[in-house]
């Protein structure tokens, strides 16, 4: 079987850092959220922050954004750091936070016109609010909009000053299909005119798709970093094997040449190995269960979990349940 890793290609990565983060940390009560977090972005890149809930994504992005200040580590958008004033460093970037709101009674194409004011060059509101796909909602009060076209409001307001980076957070969130590809339409247009994106997200598989790179971040660590494709090789995840968790599963297949590592999630075991290993854990399942008199599991049992097993190419989900310390439960039915 030939396995090929979907992922999006890495960016230029001779383009100019416009995002960097340099050893992050952050403590709320004495408890560590942020340990030494490190992250820079290119122009015209897309990265994707990727990890389990509370692993401190949105706190690390406050603190790029400068709503939080971090207890060690520097950051810089655009060549600015906070030295340079308020002023200065938020007109470097524009940023999308996971809640926000706005004055209910404003309506959609006023907050436009109030924000727009921040800027020497905003974007052309009419222009902006077509790529979003809110010009027949430009009347409407805010209170009025949907969750899905609040975020898409909340989306155009980052972008109306042009900034050279653009901090997201969970920008797909309550979004209808339709939505999430106008959303994507106008940030890879977007990062064709150089602008950088990073986002935090929950959705993985649109990390692997439309990203450049993730980083996973992990209680706090990053755990990984790079191009899904390259990470999943590093890995050894080149390959998956799913099948139901018994105790002479897990022997066996952790015997079995090439394989890597291997993980539990409510009751199903995920083995992961190089190149090959899925192919030859299946030849180990087949011989054992031929022969099933010289091991453990009735040949019932056996032949129950040869016909349950499934082999397929890794993806994000795989390099996040392998690498972080909760479990994840795939969310789309895997082959
Ligand atoms: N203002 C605060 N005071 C105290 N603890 C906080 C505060 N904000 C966040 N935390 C804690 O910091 C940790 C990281 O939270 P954070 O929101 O950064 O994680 P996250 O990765 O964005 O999570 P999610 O995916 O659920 O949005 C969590 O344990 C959270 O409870």
């Amino acid at each position: 079987m030939t396995v090929t890793v979907k992922g999006r290609q890495p960016a230029d990565s001779g383009a100019p850092v416009v995002l960097r983060a340099e050893g992050l940390y952050k403590s709320y009560d004495r408890k560590a959220v942020l340990s030494g977090v490190s992250v820079r972005v290119h122009a015209g890149e897309i990265v994707g922050l990727v990890g389990p809930n509370g692993a401190g994504k949105t706190t690390f992005l406050e603190c790029v954004e400068g709503i939080r200040r971090p207890d060690r580590g520097e950051v810089e958008i655009a060549g600015l750091s906070r030295s340079a004033g308020p002023a200065a460093y938020h007109l470097a970037f524009g940023a999308q936070l996971q809640e926000s709101s706005l004055a209910e009674r404003l309506r959609v194409a006023e907050a436009m016109e109030l924000f727009a004011g921040f800027y020497d060059d905003p974007w052309d509101i009419d222009d902006l609010l077509e790529q979003i796909g809110l010009t027949e909602h430009r009347r409407v009060f805010y209170r009025k909009l949907s969750g899905g076209q609040k975020r898409r409001l909340t989306l155009a307001l980052a972008l109306l000053g042009r900034p050279p980076v653009l901090l997201l957070d969970e920008p797909t969130t309550g979004l209808d299909p339709h939505a999430r590809l106008e959303m994507w339409g106008v940030l890879e247009k977007l990062t064709g005119s150089r602008t950088a994106v990073l986002l935090a997200t929950h959705d993985l598989h649109e990390a692997q798709s439309r990203c450049h790179r993730v980083y996973v971040l992990d209680g706090g660590r990053i755990a990984a970093d790079g191009p899904v494709a390259e990470l999943l090789g590093a890995a050894g995840l080149s390959t998956r094997l799913r099948l139901p968790d018994r105790p002479w599963v897990r022997e066996l297949l952790s015997g079995v040449p090439g394989w890597t590592t291997s993980r539990v999630v409510a009751g199903t075991y995920y083995a992961y190995g190089e190149h090959g290993f899925a192919e030859k854990a299946v030849a180990a399942l087949r011989a054992h269960v031929a022969a099933e008199d010289t091991g453990p599991g009735t040949a019932g049992e056996l032949q129950q979990v040869l016909a349950a097993a499934s082999t397929g190419p890794t993806d994000l989900e795989d390099l996040y349940l392998t690498r972080t310390g909760t479990p994840y439960e795939p969310r789309h039915a895997r082959d």
